[in-house]
């Protein structure tokens, strides 16, 4: 279970984006988090990826309350998640190819071994040809370099999938393609999601709930 509880975040703290805002997603469940644009959603899902330390608030991992963001959090917590963002040239190394890119998880965890069999079981299940896997991102489409980008956030094989508006700037085929992948890892892994996006079509027909950013629970407004 991904559990966040009275979450304060932000990049000033005298005027937070997000204020004691609660979400939970169950073990191997997906959730769709819609709501308009800078209401504070890929603040709360960095917080949630242990990418951004909140204020106030706890975030609590399967069972195990989070003390570190970052680079303080302990590897096992900061490894359990992978994270596809929404502008993966702003996501990418622009010198490295993308095999390189996709291994990279491995080479910072010490298992550079296993980088090639992952790569080539990965560009498959996300539609890449070992012809694009040689070039650089400047090189490749931006639905090319989002592939890339989500097979290099399946590379540790996480317990949690955070995909920020991964679709945002994707035709509908490549947008398919994406879900399907993640949908195929999730099947097979159980791990859980927390899709943030502003497609409520998309969210519904992808997750099995999707909440709206103003029906968080808010412990503050309801006077607890
Ligand atoms: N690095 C930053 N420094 C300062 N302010 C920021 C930073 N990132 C985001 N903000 C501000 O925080 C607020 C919430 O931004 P956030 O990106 O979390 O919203 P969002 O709901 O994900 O928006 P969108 O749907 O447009 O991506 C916005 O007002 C934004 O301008």
């Amino acid at each position: 279970m991904l559990e966040l509880s009275r979450i304060t975040a932000g990049y000033d703290r005298r005027a937070p984006v997000v204020r004691e805002v609660s979400l939970t997603v169950g073990a191997g469940r997906s959730v769709g988090l819609l709501g308009p644009s800078g209401c504070g959603k890929s603040t709360l899902a960095r917080v949630a990826a242990l990418l951004h330390r909140p204020d106030s608030g706890t975030v609590v991992i399967d069972g195990v309350p989070v003390r570190g963001w970052r680079h303080r959090a302990p590897r096992e917590q900061r490894t359990a998640f992978g994270v596809v963002f929404q502008q993966p040239r702003l996501a990418a190394d622009p010198r490295m190819r993308l095999a390189d890119l996709i291994a990279e998880p491995l080479r910072a965890t010490g298992r550079r071994d296993e980088a090639a069999a992952a790569v080539a079981g990965l560009a498959g299940r996300v539609g890449l040809s070992r012809e694009l896997l040689g070039r650089r991102p400047h090189e490749v489409s931006d639905g090319q370099l989002q592939r890339a980008c989500l097979a290099r956030a399946l590379v540790l094989r996480p317990r949690w999938l955070i995909c920020d508006e991964m679709t945002a700037m994707l035709d509908a085929s490549t947008s398919a393609a994406l879900v399907a992948a993640v949908e195929t890892y999730r099947a097979e892994s159980g791990a859980g999601l927390l899709a943030v996006g502003h497609d409520s079509v998309l969210l519904n027909r992808w997750c099995d709930e999707t909440v709206h950013w103003d029906e968080l629970p808010r412990e503050s407004r309801s006077g607890v």
